[in-house]
This record gives C-alpha cells, structure tokens and sequence, in this order.
C-alpha cells in the first residue's frame, strides 16, 4: 500500500486532472473525479477519506456556475469533517473562491497555478490538518461568552441524562466538539466514544454500519461483523448528520432508543445496547418532519434534551479567544513566530461575521500564519482573507437574532434597488425561480417528478419553467 497522502482531484477537465497528477503524483497517492457525485461515491468506496482535495467550482451540471463547488466542499466536509480542500479556481471566479472559504475551503489557488505555490499550498494544508491539537484543545470549549457559557451549563446538565441528546448548530460551529464534551462530563468518559457520520456511508450500508451484519448477509458480507452500537459498548455512539439517516432505516433507530433492542443484518436474533446516542444535525429536523423526511417520532424521541450550539456571530469577543487559542498553536506547530492584527484589522476581526463559524475562523488562521508569520497583518491584507461579499451585505454589523426572513428579504432588496449597474424586477424574479428550481432539480437527483412534487408544481409545468429558465432537461425525460 502508498505510503503517500491521498490527494481526491475533482474536475470535469481531463486535462487539467492529467496535468495536475502529472505533477504531483511523486507525492501523493491521487484520485480524480469529474463531479460532485462522483467524488462523493469515491470517497465513501474509500477505507478513509483523503485527507486533502483540490476542487474545481464549475462542475457539471452547471460548469459555467460555481453552485455544484460551492455544493460539493459541504457535501465532503460532511463525509469528512477535517479534510482540507483547496479550491483551483478560474481568475474570474475569485469573488466565488472566496465564498468556497466561508463554506469551509481553506484556500485557494489562482488557474493557471504556478506548480511550486500549488505544492507549497498542499503540503502546508496537510501538515496543518494533521497538526495535533493539545488534549485541553480537543476537549475543551474555548469561549467565554454567555452563549457558550450556556452550552457548558447544559453539558453538565445533561452529561448524564439518561435520553439521547439532540445537538444542533450551523456548520462549522463545534457540534462534534460538544458531543465530546458531552461524553468527557459523564460518568461514560472512561469507555469508547464512536462517531458515525450518517452523510458519509452509502445509504445500502448504514445498517450494517449501525447494527452490524450475520456471515453472508449481502454481497461482500464474507465474515459477521459487529456494528456501532455494539462497538460503543456502554459507551457513547455520534450519528452525525442524522438528517441524512434514510427514512426506512429510522424505525430501527427509534427501537433501540426505545428499549435498546436491535438486530444484525441478516440474524433473526434479537441484541441489545446500553450505549448512550448523541445525534448532531445543522438541518432544521422540524422542517424535515413537516416536508416527510423524517419520522416525526423519532424526532420526538430524540429532541426530549436538545442542545443547541450558537453561532460564532452570537457569541460576542469569543472570536478573539478563539483566534489568540488558534494563533498559539499553528505558530507552535510551523516553529514560525505568530502573527500579529494592526488596530484596524482588529476592529476587522471583531465585526466579521464568521458564516462559516469557528472552521472559518481556524482556516483564516492558518492562512494568516502561513503567510505573515511574525508579521503584522493590516486591515488589507485581513480583508483578502474574508468573504467580501458576505461582509459588504452585512456592513460589518451581524443582524439581531430576531430579524425575521421577511425583514432580510426586505435589506437585501434594498442593497440590490441601490446597486450602480440598475435592476429589473423581472430579472430578480427569474434568478429567484431559478435558484428554487436547481435547487429541487438537485435535491431530487434530476428526477422531475420528484422536483415538481417539492416544488408544489406538476411536472409539465416544471418543464415549461425550465425551457423558459433555459435549464436542460435531464437526459431521456420526456413531457407526456
Ligand atoms: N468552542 C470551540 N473551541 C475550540 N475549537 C472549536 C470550538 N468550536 C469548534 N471548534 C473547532 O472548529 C472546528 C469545527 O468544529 P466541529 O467539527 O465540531 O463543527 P460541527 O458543528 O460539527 O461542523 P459540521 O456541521 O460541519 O460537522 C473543529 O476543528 C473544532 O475543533
């Protein structure tokens, strides 16, 4: 086997994917995909995630768009939740590059890319994502605003609870590092702590994953195999991304979590678990159960404790804690000094809103340190860091917690009605149709009828809207 670091590619340019192993096949091990699903499938046939990706944002279907990039980093930040993507982009993509970092991309690097910036760029991200953070920083929860005083309350209140626990938050925010709070507090700390990201597991297998399998119990079963809930023991067991958990499998959650009973795949014999769920989630469950994804009872079940993990942005002066914690220790690791902010970059610091959390805040950190080690960075050489367009909507200020959407509907036309280059309502309309109309085109896989029915629409006329949208239509389809 490699001894190299896998390197996932994902571009639908042949070229560029040949180029690119080209040069840098000497040192790590790579796989290429040409699209989001692709890559996805390839990383879940994997036995462990490549710890660096390098992804092109305009992917088919939609490669004149940077939407399937923007896509494709959340999909594989939730197969892979510390993996380091770098996003190659087009110069003319930058604004969408710097978007891809909010998302959760590291960095990115100009096309045509000068080969020694781009390997400086791979190995300085690898050795970032594989820099060990000190055991306080991996249990502990930095921050001392109410907020996240809060959260600690409720860790403690629950750590012992004897119901599941529902833990939910934004992405980025540091659901998974309360879920080991959770189990560090309790009187489990001592016994195995398992995750398993139910985004990242093919659908056909999560049973077996969750429950184990008997000898034979499908293709590819050569031996029995003991599954997560056995694993964890009287321990505590993750389901991450549990809004991904495919809807005939969840009565067989709500069982065990009911009286603890569960089955193998393929055994007739009843088994039963003391292992203690914590289930993570940045979708809204209740919108879930209202739109039939997700089984009202199991909700009920499982949200008896919830806690919910704020955003970096409510959580006031934690953005300095967090980035005096993060400074300390990617400076400790590269053995460079630690940068420093200017007054204005901090007064930068303080407004920003972090859409990506404390992920955003830590990838901005490396970068800071990666590239000023030692130096004092000034509020221009911040600013490149940050999601320009994120931070020129919100002018720096992050809205009331209460602002309701109709009120953001409200700001954000005013900001469009005042723009230079003039607006058409018309235009605005279709951008909008568009969007919902990709948008269930992709939830629903390119199936029609599936995308009309999330739509409130019928099919026919979900293709009248997308011929007039301009949209293809999905190979093979055919208005009857
Ligand atoms: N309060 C905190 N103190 C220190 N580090 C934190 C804190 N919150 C989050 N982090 C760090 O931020 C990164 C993202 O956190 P985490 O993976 O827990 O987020 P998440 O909410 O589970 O994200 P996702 O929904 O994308 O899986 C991790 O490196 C985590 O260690």
């Amino acid at each position: 086997m490699s001894q190299l670091p896998a390197l996932l590619i994902v571009d639908d340019d042949a070229l560029i994917v040949e180029t690119l192993g080209a040069l840098l096949d000497a040192e790590f091990d790579i796989y290429a995909a040409p699209t989001r699903r692709q890559a996805i499938d390839l990383v879940r046939a994997l036995p462990a995630a490549p710890p660096l990706a390098l992804v092109d944002l305009g992917l088919p279907p939609v490669p004149h768009r940077a939407d399937e990039g923007f896509a494709l980093i959340g999909d594989l930040l939730a197969h892979a939740p510390h993996m380091q993507i770098i996003v190659l982009s087009g110069q003319s993509d930058e604004g969408n590059a710097r978007h891809a970092r909010t998302l959760g991309a590291l960095e990115f690097v100009a096309k045509p890319a000068d080969p020694a910036y781009l390997r400086k760029i791979l190995h300085d991200a690898l050795d970032a994502g594989s820099a060990p953070e000190a055991p306080a920083a991996t249990e502990g929860l930095i921050g001392q605003s109410p907020a996240i005083q809060m959260v600690r309350d409720r860790i403690g209140q629950f750590a012992d609870a004897p119901f599941p626990i529902l833990i939910e938050g934004e992405s980025g925010a540091g659901k998974e590092r309360v879920a080991r709070q959770l189990h560090a507090a309790s009187a489990r700390r001592q016994r195995p702590f398992l995750t398993l990201n139910c985004a990242a597991i093919a659908p056909t297998l999560i049973e077996a994953a969750l429950f184990g399998h008997a000898r034979g119990a499908f293709t590819g079963a050569a031996g029995q195999r003991a599954g997560y809930f056995e694993e964890a023991g009287d321990g505590s067991l993750l389901l991450d991304e549990i809004g991904e958990l495919p809807l005939e499998l969840q009565p067989k959650l709500l069982r065990v979590l009911e009286n603890g009973e569960f089955q193998r795949v393929g055994e007739t014999q009843t088994r039963f678990s003391r292992a203690r769920v914590l289930a993570a989630t940045n979708r809204d469950l209740r919108a879930e159960v209202h739109a039939g994804r997700f089984r009202a009872d199991l909700y009920h079940r499982l949200s008896v404790f919830t806690l919910t993990v704020p955003p970096l942005r409510d959580t006031g002066d934690d953005r300095l804690r967090l980035l005096d914690h993060f400074r300390a220790h990617f400076a400790a690791q590269t053995g460079q000094p630690a940068f420093a902010l200017d007054p204005a970059a901090g007064e930068q610091w303080l407004c920003y809103d972090f859409p990506g959390n404390v992920r955003e805040l830590k990838n901005i950190v490396i970068r800071l340190q990666t590239k000023h080690p030692g130096a004092v960075v000034t509020a221009s050489q911040l600013a490149d860091e940050l999601d320009r367009d994120h931070r020129d909507s919100r002018a720096g200020s992050p809205p009331p917690a209460t602002e309701s959407r109709f009120d953001t509907i409200i700001a954000d036309a005013m900001r469009r009605l005042r723009e230079p280059a003039g607006f058409s309502l018309d235009d605005a309309l279709k951008e909008q149709e568009r969007g919902y109309v990709e948008a269930a085109l992709r939830m629903a896989d390119g199936n029609v009828s599936k995308a009309a029915r999330l739509l409130g629409i019928n099919r026919t006329t979900l293709y009248n809207r997308m011929d007039s949208l301009g949209l293809p239509r999905p190979q093979g389809s055919a208005v009857q």
